[in-house]
């Protein structure tokens, strides 16, 4: 087997879960947050800096990777790992999300999807086959099968027909997979926010088997309370000895909240995103660091925060390098970011290990300045 999950405990108080992924390049302590590194790098991140704040596992995507260099390049320099010399577990996303959202959609038909790159308008077509030929290349520790995330908002007919097709999809894919041994494929739940279709498509996937299931199709823009509810509706129906992962998400309640109903990985931009504009996520609520308030600020940016960029930079220069354009402020202000959600979840870990899930929740929400439901 290419991953063995070990479930280590559930919470008491709610239905987290603590585990311990085991892969072919390392264990990975859930729940976790995965840093993104779409192209093959988390931007203006080094490895080395990753390691330093206990990043355990990173993404990649086959859409982008697939377009530029080519998955062919990476296979010639030994495969992802060595490519951008990341000794740890990696996870691709297998471009079918990216298809939908990225490129000018041509058309999708049974055998796949036709779309012109974002970035030269060049006609390309992806189906299951290719996308697993491309993440078998790539060599990902755990890659996700080619689905369709539908649009929000959308209606039942469409999403019924278009989880039907996600469905015949991932049996494709566990097909084409050549190296089952050595890289885990994770199937997809889809099904938009309809509970029926949600439970549908679960079934469906498990049915097909895979070592490690997906959440997909949320976090597209539905009110929080809705994602939520989905996800009450959908856990249930994956079995509890399996990894689940929660795609796309997210913001530090959404985490929370996630763990919560049963959620074991993550991933997200956000913190990479929002650190290239000026925004840092603290221990308490949003920093935004342009605001003309931190010019004279000689404090750290979290005071709680004992990560490189809160022991040795104060708001005052982070805002100047902000303002001056300084390639540092990404730097500095994406390794905060990461090292706060990284930090997040260790500290949930530890909350899970206690059975104080809840009363974690709500001291951190009542700090960071979120409404404790
Ligand atoms: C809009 C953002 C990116 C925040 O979330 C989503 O789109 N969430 C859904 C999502 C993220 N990544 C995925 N990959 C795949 N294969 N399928 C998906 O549905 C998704």
């Amino acid at each position: 087997m290419a991953i063995q999950f070990e479930l280590i405990k559930t919470c008491k108080q709610s239905g987290a879960r603590l585990g311990r992924l085991h892969t072919p390049h390392g264990v990975i302590d859930t729940p976790i947050f995965m840093p993104v590194g779409t192209q093959a790098t988390v931007k203006a991140m080094t490895p080395e800096e990753l390691e330093d704040m206990e990043a355990q596992i990173i993404l990649s995507n086959t859409y982008h990777l697939f377009l530029r260099p080519g998955h062919e390049l990476v296979e010639k320099a030994g495969g992802l790992h060595k490519f951008m010399n990341w000794k740890h577990p990696i996870l691709t996303d297998s471009g079918g999300f990216q298809v939908f959202s990225l490129g000018d959609l041509r058309k999708i038909t049974e055998e796949g999807v036709e779309f012109r790159s974002h970035l030269d308008g060049a006609k390309h077509f992806l189906s299951p086959e290719r996308a697993i030929e491309i993440e078998n290349a790539l060599g990902a520790d755990i890659i996700m099968a080619f689905d369709e995330c539908a649009p929000y908002p959308a209606d039942k007919e469409y999403v019924k027909k278009s989880l039907e097709r996600t469905t015949r999809w991932a049996a494709r894919c566990k097909a084409a997979h050549k190296k089952p041994e050595q890289q885990a494929l994770f199937g997809i739940v889809q099904g938009g926010m309809y509970p029926d279709l949600r439970k549908q498509s679960a079934e469906e996937i498990t049915e097909i088997g895979f070592p490690g299931y997906a959440i997909g199709g949320l976090s597209v823009g539905e009110p929080k309370p809705m994602m939520y509810e989905v996800l009450e509706q959908t856990i249930p129906y994956l079995p509890e000895d399996k990894p689940r992962y929660l795609m796309g998400v997210g913001s530090p309640d959404d985490l929370l909240e996630g763990v919560l109903r049963g959620v074991d990985m993550f991933d997200c931009v956000l913190p990479t995103r929002i650190a290239r504009n000026g925004t840092a996520m603290t221990s308490v609520g949003k920093v935004v660091i342009k605001n003309a308030k931190h010019f004279d600020d000689f404090t750290p940016l979290d005071p709680n925060c004992d990560c490189y960029t809160c022991r040795n930079y104060t708001k005052a220069y982070l805002r100047h390098l902000y303002k001056a354009d300084e390639i540092l402020s990404s730097r500095l202000m994406s390794y905060h970011n990461l090292y706060f959600l990284i930090e997040l979840m260790k500290n949930v870990r530890k909350a899970i290990m206690e059975d104080r899930l809840l009363d974690f929740k709500d001291e951190f929400f009542e700090k960071y300045g979120y409404t404790v439901k």
